[in-house]
């Protein structure tokens, strides 16, 4: 169902506690679910009481607030649960490029959720009568180049390299795509299980079709607070510990890494600063450490001036150089030149606001577009003038692993 601009009535909306589910995944059903997911706690939710198409262009977060006022402002609730997530909620992805149709905005009908040693349950317009049925394995997996196969995407990244050295920009994220076929149409809920049982530290999301776990969280915010979690500069992870630890403490030492974490970090400083009173920024970053790759990391946490929602600061932060690179606008034709494709929602924001204007929302990386028995995975790497094509071509291999577990179990 879909719901025009001022012209249908107001959502009925009820959130009660319930008894804790323990596993939200296990209470979808197959449909279409929505998820949004870490260590155990979260929201999953089913069914559409709402859905907006955002078109596509500059206004675009514009244009979704103002959906959200007259959707989720004007609904009438019964929330006995008053907390971030309760109410009524809409699930959203955007598109990385403004101008790249797909991106949505969705109530859905239930939403489940549990946080904090809390859990309840939100309706809207009745009880939810869907039956759950056991998920399904999708069966044998076949891979295929998406728009450039290997050797021609490395030939992009020595594309970027040069218009770097050559001193157009100093840092752009081009990504690459594979096509996954399966034997059997993709249950997402065992993509979910498996995203979630084996990076319990990452966001494991799920909206409109895009599928994926990502270590990085765009902005979360909690009344005045807002947080965010800055990721740049990657190393594959070892054979052993030793391994792993030399491979860590190299990568806090190299100076292309540490160059490519700082643009991200500036880049999220210079759009968080205008919104919030306090900023706090680490000056080292941290390393994070997930069973794939090792990450440079710095989190960030502020507090809001004036009365700004989770998607404002949203549309304030993306794209962010940890996704597009430095400066933006460069970086940008730069990727539209060279990667040869359409992220659709890859690298674009994803997660959940709720009425009050909280929320979490989340870069979609380590992630794919299911779309019945197919599947095209994404992912991308930060280049820099001393980038070695070979090199980012594995670490985008490694990054790739995520959503092939998924697939493969
Ligand atoms: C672009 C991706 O990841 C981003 C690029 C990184 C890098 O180049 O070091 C690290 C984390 C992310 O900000 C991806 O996973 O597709």
């Amino acid at each position: 169902m879909s719901v025009a601009l001022g012209l249908t009535r107001p959502l009925v909306v009820r959130t009660t506690p319930v008894d804790d589910p323990v596993d939200l995944i296990s209470r979808l059903p197959e449909a279409a679910p929505y998820a949004w997911i870490r260590r155990g706690e979260g929201l999953v939710a089913w069914g559409e009481a709402a859905r907006a198409v955002v078109p596509p262009g500059p206004g675009r977060f514009g244009w979704a607030r103002d959906w959200l006022a007259a959707t989720l402002g004007a609904a009438h609730v019964d929330d006995g649960v008053g907390v971030p997530g309760s109410g009524p909620v809409a699930f959203g992805s955007f598109t990385f490029d403004e101008n790249s149709p797909g991106s949505v905005l969705v109530v859905p009908r239930i939403v489940l959720a549990r946080r904090d040693g809390r859990a309840w349950l939100t309706t809207v317009g009745g009880e939810p009568l869907d039956l759950v049925t056991a998920p399904r394995e999708p069966g044998r997996i076949r891979y295929g180049d998406g728009s450039l196969s290997a050797p021609e995407w490395e030939h992009a990244v020595a594309g970027a390299v040069e218009r770097i050295r050559a001193g157009r920009l100093e840092k752009a994220v081009l990504a690459r795509d594979l096509t996954a076929t399966a034997d059997q149409a993709i249950d997402v809920r065992v993509l979910l299980a498996r995203l979630s049982g084996r990076y319990p530290d990452c966001y494991t999301f799920s909206c409109d079709g895009l599928v994926g776990a990502t270590p990085e969280l765009l902005v979360r915010r909690t009344g005045e607070t807002v947080e965010s979690l800055v990721l740049a500069g990657t190393t594959p992870r070892g054979a052993d510990e030793a391994d792993d630890r030399r491979r860590g403490a190299a990568l806090r030492a190299s100076g292309k890494d540490r160059h490519e974490h700082t643009c991200a970090v500036e880049s999220v400083r210079t759009a968080l600063a205008p919104l919030c009173s306090e900023l706090e920024v680490p000056g080292e970053p941290e390393l994070l450490v997930l069973p794939n790759v090792q990450h440079l990391a710095s989190p960030v946490t502020g507090r809001l001036a004036a009365g700004a929602s989770v998607l404002d600061v949203v549309a304030a932060m993306h794209p962010t150089a940890a996704v597009g690179g430095t400066p933006t606008p460069v970086a940008l034709d730069v990727i539209r030149e060279l990667e040869g494709m359409d992220r659709g929602g890859y690298a674009g924001p994803v997660g959940w606001i709720d009425a009050r204007g909280d929320g979490e929302w989340g870069i979609a990386l380590r992630c794919a577009r299911i779309d019945g028995s197919r599947a095209r995975l994404f992912a991308g790497c930060g280049i820099m003038g001393d980038s070695v094509p070979a090199a980012e071509l594995a670490e985008a291999q490694a990054k790739f692993r995520v959503m092939q577990y998924a697939l493969e179990g």
